[in-house]
Parts: C-alpha cells; sequence; structure tokens
C-alpha cells in the first residue's frame, strides 16, 4: 500500500441481487460530487481489503455484505490525488439498505450501467466487469 496521502486505497464493492447491480450515488457534500460509484471506502492501516468493505457498508448503508472474488485493482490520476481501487463481487447477507452518505442508489443490469455519470476510476472496473460476463455468455 502506497504511504503516499495523495495516493488512496479504496475498496469498492460490486454488489449482484437478481440480475442486477448496485450503484451509490456520491452527495453534493462528498468528493467528486453526484458521480455515480461502486459503495466502499479508504482502507484503514491495518485493514484487509475485505474487512474495510465489510466495515464501510455497515458505516454508510447499514447492511451486511460477504465479499465474493475480487477484480484486479484499477489505479486512475485525478487532477488532485491518485486512487486505486480494489473491486469485490459481494452480496448482501442481512440488513436493509439505509442511505447515511450517499444521495441515492439503483440496481442496474449489467449492460445498463454505462449510462450512469461514474467517477472515472470506476469505467475500467464496470469495463473489466463486462467482458468477463459476456465471456461467461459465451459472446466474445
Ligand atoms: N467508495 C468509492 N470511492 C471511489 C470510487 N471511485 C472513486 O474514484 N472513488 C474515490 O475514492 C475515494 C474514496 O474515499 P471515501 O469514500 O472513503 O472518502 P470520501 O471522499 O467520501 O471522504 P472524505 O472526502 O471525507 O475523505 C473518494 O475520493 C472517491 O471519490 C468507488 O467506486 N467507490
Amino acid at each position: 500500500m502506497s504511504p503516499s496521502l495523495n495516493h488512496l486505497h479504496v475498496t469498492c464493492a460490486i454488489i449482484e441481487r437478481d440480475g442486477l447491480v448496485l450503484a451509490a450515488r456520491r452527495s453534493a457534500a462528498m468528493s467528486l460530487p453526484l458521480k455515480w460509484e461502486f459503495p466502499g471506502g479508504k482502507i484503514d492501516p491495518g485493514e484487509s481489503p475485505e474487512e474495510c468493505l465489510r466495515r464501510e457498508l455497515v458505516e454508510e448503508m447499514g447492511i451486511h455484505v460477504s465479499v465474493g472474488k475480487s477484480f484486479p485493482p484499477s489505479t486512475h490520476h485525478y487532477p488532485t490525488f491518485t486512487v486505486t481501487l480494489h473491486p469485490f463481487v459481494c452480496s448482501i447477507q442481512s440488513g436493509e439498505i439505509v442511505l447515511h452518505e450517499h444521495a441515492a442508489v439503483t440496481w442496474l443490469p449489467l449492460e445498463e450501467l454505462h449510462t450512469l455519470d461514474w467517477a472515472e476510476a470506476d469505467v475500467p472496473v464496470i469495463e473489466y466487469y463486462q467482458r468477463g460476463c459476456r465471456r461467461r455468455r459465451g459472446s466474445g
């Protein structure tokens, strides 16, 4: 993990349910205001990415998730900071979503995720996810 203050290591949860994927909209008060993202957050010192995700999902949305397979980390340079996203496919184990930080959430089919205005770091994650699903369906 980079010690640089301007390089954030952030987990994000790709939560699947009934063939749909959860997207969360950042609030106007957050950095990258009103952009869509996968819920998650900065990894605390001494915390594993999986522990971080479980903690963040409780804090942000009041849900308990089980953490599944990971996608390759994705690094993006914003003008004032760099973020490395550590994505994991997750499912909700318990709880109903109550938004503590985000402005909104929506459930979308994978093919429609690109219709939202995503944080730029998420775009390669979505593309990787879509490619993997297409391969599993045998369509490219
Ligand atoms: N959780 C999450 N953060 C993301 C994603 N994509 C992305 O660029 N980020 C950036 O990674 C950082 C995550 O930090 P965070 O959510 O813990 O912190 P924050 O900005 O809400 O809080 P802060 O402003 O108080 O530090 C934010 O700068 C956010 O904009 C994503 O898919 N999920």
